[in-house]
């Protein structure tokens, strides 16, 4: 398809700017909460949704602008992994709040960066704040920043949420879907599982884990019994990785299983079956992509 449009649209802010909210409002509610639980190195998959002949691919960076001891200039590099690689940039900004201390704290990291990517602003809960304020702030951020585009939202009672996606859906590159769309409702769970399996070999195996492992899951199907079947794929670099993997007489790879699947029924709250296979396939990180990019680990080598 010629016309279509892919792209990585990072959303950033302060904690409590109602980046989940916003989420939930683009994507549909069941994405962002579930993937709250989940810690991956870099960037994350938040939520994928469709707008017209374009896929928007939310990613965000855990702990961007909250770290645990104090604000270190490499942490915050070291944190802003996912968004560098994003096509788009959303800094959500609260409106009763305004430019706070944290929010120039961003700004001067995303200047800090230099120019190359589209950085937009969305001022947020502006059912909290009186129309003029609302203007005045909107130009000092402006002043503080050249933001290619400034939105004025309620992520809460979604007012301006639909319009921001439209003009995030214009701007981005054109160029094939990167998943299929009937996977996008379930994509996010496709890699929670993935990462959940992928905690239990590294668990289990310790130094020991191969090198250039990678889990995918092939398939999620949710049965009319409850219940849900779910079949993945470990990826190893070489053959003798797949033994480390399967174990004596295939013991690790059923303790990794079973470990596994014990945590996916908790989490999805039904009944799991879990199927792994283990497979070879080398030379996956000469191929080039997209994903291994952004740093998704979950995703690398595809
Ligand atoms: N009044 C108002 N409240 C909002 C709006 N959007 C989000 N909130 C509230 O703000 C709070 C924080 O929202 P979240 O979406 O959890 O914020 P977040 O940025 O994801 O927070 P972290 O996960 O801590 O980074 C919640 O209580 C939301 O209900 C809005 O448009 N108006």
């Amino acid at each position: 398809m010629a016309d279509t449009r892919a792209g990585f649209v990072a959303l950033i802010g302060e904690p409590n700017a109602g980046k989940s909210t916003l989420l939930n409002r683009m994507v549909g509610a069941k994405i962002s909460i579930v993937t709250h639980k989940v810690q991956t190195t870099r960037a994350r998959i938040r939520g994928v949704c469709m707008e017209g002949t374009a896929q928007i691919v939310f990613v965000d960076t855990p702990g961007l602008f909250r770290p645990r001891r104090r604000l270190d200039r490499a942490m915050v590099a070291a944190a802003w992994g996912g968004a560098a690689d994003a096509d788009i940039v959303v800094l959500l900004v609260e409106a009763h709040r305004g430019l706070t201390e944290g929010v120039k704290a961003i700004l001067d990291a995303l200047k800090e960066r230099g120019e190359g990517q589209k950085i937009a602003l969305a001022i947020n809960k502006i059912d909290r704040v009186k129309a003029e304020s609302l203007l005045a702030l909107a130009q000092d951020l402006n002043t503080a920043f050249p933001f290619v585009e400034t939105f004025m939202i309620s992520a809460e009672r979604g007012y301006g949420v639909d319009k921001l996606r439209e003009w995030l859906a214009g701007q981005l590159p054109e160029g094939p879907w990167f998943y299929p769309e009937d996977q996008i409702a379930d994509l996010p769970m496709r890699m929670i599982a993935a990462e959940v399996t992928r905690e239990k070999l590294t668990l289990r195996l310790h130094e020991e884990l191969p090198y250039q492992l990678t889990v995918e899951t092939e398939k999620w199907e949710d049965r009319p019994d409850g219940s849900t079947r779910i079949d993945q794929v470990i990826y190893v670099a070489r053959d003798g990785h797949k033994g480390i993997v399967l174990g004596n007489k295939g013991e690790t790879i059923k303790a990794i299983g079973q470990a596994a699947r014990a945590d996916l029924m908790e989490f999805l709250d039904r009944p799991v079956h879990l199927f792994l296979q283990v497979k070879v396939r080398p030379n996956w990180l000469d191929e080039p992509d997209r994903y291994s990019e952004m740093g998704l680990d979950f995703r690398d080598g595809d």
